[in-house]
């Protein structure tokens, strides 16, 4: 006999098992607390209603077949009202969190008002409705009861996060409807079992399917959206705070204020926010996926808040790398590297060391009207949203990286391997310190430790930075050479040094060098890079444990070039993996080779 207890173990705790699998390299401390508190919120609000409408007999369930009753209500319902949650949680999770929270911001205050109030002045006419309809043992109790209960929730979401939910109405769509079919589904089974029973006197004795009363189905459908909607209420709350450090200062914790934080959050409208910042930040997203597709790729398996520094990071890194590249002039060269020294100098004006950074947010004084009339808007984007959370970032690494770019200007050649790694800490060594400081700021933990440059988490970050950009110079000897007159193959690889720099940096003409030769030279470079790796990818299990898969996956998906490389008979221009691959490394690192850090 199937009992309450028997559908629980059978219907629902493995779904919520196989989701807990897949969600788990995505799961951290601020959703957990989020499908706890929204759990937690569930219980309190249910609980009376509940109550209620049992105690009025719309609902009535074998005593037999239940392993105790508080109030009215059976153990195993209250528990149900739990793990509903959880799988809709678990579920939406994976349908919600690929884009970027701020991208859903709604800055125009007129439509921001009626997306506002229009859903509102309806779901009070809803409720209204209910109230009246919910006459106790007439047919429209039971739809009426459903009515006034679930209306002033959403009304109350609405209020803060209608407008970032219309803007999410594919992702949220799906995180309702398909829990609410297999909710519905298996509602089917349970009444058909008797482990509970709708009263035919307080409903309207529709059906939408067969067993299947309207009233069930609109219940799993309107609570499954109110599920949905709670945590979008959250995601919006904590989207804000990600976006407007300066204003929502507090890091994620479990306490007083974080929590007053996210609820000063959440009442926000957007349009009462800088759109620039918004702006910036999509300006930055453009960058990132016009210039590469492993990192694109690779962002989205970060936690927002990660992802989100990461992208402005990169975008930074590349236009200041496009200012230099793209300027042919020597002496213009040098006059853009130093706007960007001037800038860097005033971003980390009052640090006391390299590594000195500030747990709470400043505005640096940056003579932005000097940088309007020498950069593009883009630039001056990417220098904006850069200077918002340099705050907790350390200087070194923005120095290092002006270092790699003088380096280029001079044209310094790369005589052997020791100078091939003293560029690449330069220009990559300095991002893989960067993108430590990002996970550890915006990662969930209460406390932000703070590594400094003899850390051996650091030296293995800058290890693996560099291994990557090993991996760019052995895929670019063509690029290099063609579009920038440049060659990063260290010289004593060379038969002949004059010669063959001269066809590279001079002649600009690399497949003169024959295949052979070219594909000699990556695969030392290749080999260089992966005994680096080996050394440095066992350092990620000191990184914070949910960012742990995404920086293998990431590492991995570039990586994954090499694979290209070498596969190729010939040697290729610009060798790329296709999406498929991407998303194949990208799973296979989250879900299988990363299972060491968790062990
Ligand atoms: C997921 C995500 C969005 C990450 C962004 C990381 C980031 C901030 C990258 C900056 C890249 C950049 C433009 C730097 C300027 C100098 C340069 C050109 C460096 C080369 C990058 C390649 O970028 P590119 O745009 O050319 O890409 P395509 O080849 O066109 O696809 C580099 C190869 C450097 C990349 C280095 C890193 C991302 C550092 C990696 C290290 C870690 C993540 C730390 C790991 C931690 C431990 C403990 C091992």
């Amino acid at each position: 006999m199937l009992t309450y207890a028997n559908f629980h173990l059978t219907y629902i705790l493995p779904v919520i098992c196989v989701l807990a699998l897949i969600v788990h390299p995505f799961i951290n401390r601020s959703e957990i607390f989020k499908i706890g508190f929204i759990s937690g919120i569930a219980v309190l609000y249910t609980t009376p209603w509940d109550n209620y409408i049992i105690m009025r007999g719309a609902w009535t369930f074998p005593a037999d077949q239940l392993i105790a009753v508080i109030g009215y209500v059976p153990v195993e319902e209250y528990i149900f009202f739990v793990l509903q949650t959880v799988i809709v949680s678990l579920w939406h999770l994976l349908c919600a969190r690929w884009s970027t929270p701020c991208l859903h911001f709604n800055h125009d205050k007129r439509s921001y008002q009626l997306i506002r109030w229009i859903p509102i002045a309806v779901l009070t006419a809803v409720m209204v409705t209910g109230y009246w309809i919910s006459v106790p043992g007439t047919g429209t109790f039971y739809l009426g009861c459903i009515m006034w209960w679930i209306a002033p929730v959403y009304i109350f979401i609405w209020y803060g996060a209608g407008n970032y939910i219309v803007t999410k109405l594919t992702s949220s769509a799906v995180s309702v409807l398909v829990p609410t079919v297999y909710l519905c589904w298996i509602d089917q089974i349970a009444l058909k079992a008797n482990i509970w029973h709708i009263n035919v006197g307080t409903s309207l004795n529709l059906f939408v399917a067969e067993d299947l009363p309207f009233e069930e189905a609109l219940f799993f459908l309107l609570t499954s959206i109110c599920v949905v909607l709670g945590l979008s209420c959250y995601d919006k709350a904590r989207g804000m705070c990600e976006t407007y450090s300066h204003e929502f200062p507090h890091r994620f914790g479990i306490n007083l204020t974080y929590l007053n934080q996210m609820c000063r959050a959440f009442i926000k409208p957007e349009y009462a926010m800088s759109s620039v910042v918004t702006d910036d930040i999509k300006t930055s997203i453009e960058i990132l996926r016009e210039a590469s597709k492993s990192f694109n790729a690779a962002s989205f398996l970060f936690q927002s808040g990660i992802r989100l520094d990461l992208i402005i990071l990169y975008a930074f890194c590349r236009v200041t790398d496009n200012i230099i590249d793209d300027e042919t002039d020597v002496l213009r060269k040098k006059c853009k590297l130093n706007v960007i020294e001037k800038f860097v100098n005033e971003l980390f004006a009052d640090r006391k060391s390299d590594y000195d950074v500030k747990t709470v947010p400043y505005t640096a004084k940056v003579d932005w009207a000097y940088y309007q009339s020498e950069l593009t808007g883009e630039e001056m984007a990417s220098f904006r949203a850069v200077s918002r959370i340099a705050f907790y970032l350390p200087r070194k690494p923005f120095y290092e990286l002006i270092a790699g770019y003088q380096w280029d200007i001079e044209g310094r050649l790369v005589r052997n391997e020791e100078d091939l790694l003293l560029y690449s800490s330069y220009v990559a060594g300095s991002v893989g310190t960067l993108c430590v400081y990002v996970m550890l700021y915006r990662c969930d933990n209460d406390v932000y430790d703070v590594f400094g440059e003899d850390d051996y988490v650091i030296e293995k970050a800058r290890q693996m930075g560099r291994v990557l950009q090993l991996v760019n110079i052995a895929r670019d000897i063509i690029t290099d050479s063609e579009t920038l007159g440049r060659c990063y193959v260290p010289t004593e690889y060379m038969d002949d040094e004059e010669q063959e720099i001269h066809i590279l940096c001079n002649e600009k003409k690399p497949r003169s060098l024959g295949n052979k030769k070219l594909k000699k030279y990556s695969t030392r470079m290749i080999h260089l890079a992966n005994k680096l790796q080996s050394d440095s990818v066992g350092a990620i299990r000191c990184l914070p444990r949910e960012t742990r898969g995404s920086v293998l996956a990431a590492t991995e998906i570039y990586r994954g070039l090499t694979s290209a490389i070498q596969s190729s008979q010939t040697y290729p221009t610009r060798a790329s993996i296709t999406k498929l691959e991407r998303i194949f490394i990208g799973i296979y690192s989250l879900y299988v080779k990363s299972i060491q850090y968790v062990v």
